[in-house]
């Protein structure tokens, strides 16, 4: 299976700018980037990076710096799955899942509203990222055939802002997690639940 992984490769993950400089934003969507290429690969997936610029990666890669939704539908056709790249908690079995599926399109639905991956079985289909894409897509999919929708904890945890390094810390097994424990960062217990705490010297 044809997997394409959108990555932003200048000046990522902008809303981690609080805990993160934009040296470090680069370095932990890389990582995340990783965890995903290894997890896709292990699943039995053929992954390309579609990226916003050149980066070094070994992982076919094809630049299109048009805005995400024109240059995902560039590289749509059926038979492939989108799964974006800041998806740290993925494993083979959560890509398998996706695969394994039914529905000429099934989603993978991402809090607030967004689509976190996708798999067309259809030529019609085209994406419309942001503004609750989830919605849109599930609306224009259901006119061109069957809508299959994941459920999974796994696939519905895309790290976009600072409270959600939480569940990399907590659930993470890959690159992501590591890079965040060697940056200093840790679980700490509040009240009700935990929160990210990071060691005054960053290491
Ligand atoms: N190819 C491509 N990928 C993108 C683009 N915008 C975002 N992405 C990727 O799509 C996925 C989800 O996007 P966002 O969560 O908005 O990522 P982001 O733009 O780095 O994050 P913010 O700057 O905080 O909005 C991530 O894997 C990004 O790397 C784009 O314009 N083109
Ligand atoms: C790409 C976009 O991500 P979000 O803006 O929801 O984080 C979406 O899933 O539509």
């Amino acid at each position: 299976m044809r997997v394409v992984v959108p990555f932003a490769t200048v000046d990522p993950k902008t809303r981690l700018s609080g805990p993160l400089d934009p040296e470090e934003r680069r370095e932990f969507s890389r990582a995340m980037l990783g965890d995903v290429l290894e997890s896709v690969r292990e699943a039995g997936g053929e992954p390309e990076v579609l990226a916003t610029a050149p980066l070094d990666v070994d992982t076919p890669a094809t630049v299109d710096d048009r805005p995400l939704t024109e240059a995902v539908n560039a590289a749509l056709e059926p038979e492939t799955a989108v799964v974006m790249a800041d998806l740290p908690l993925l494993t083979a079995e959560t890509i398998e899942g996706l695969f394994e599926t039914p529905g000429d399109v099934v989603l993978a639905p991402g809090r607030g509203g967004g689509t976190n991956a996708l798999l067309s079985r259809e030529p019609e289909f085209r994406v419309d990222y942001h503004g609750g894409s989830f919605l849109k897509h599930r609306a224009s999919a259901s006119e061109i055939g069957s809508v299959g929708v994941v459920d999974s904890h796994r696939l519905a945890t895309d790290i976009d802002e600072p409270a959600d390094l939480v569940e990399v810390l907590i659930h993470g097994e890959g690159r992501a997690v590591q890079w965040l424990r060697e940056a200093g960062f840790s679980l700490v217990r509040t009240e009700s639940r935990l929160a990210v705490d990071r060691a005054p010297d960053g290491r």
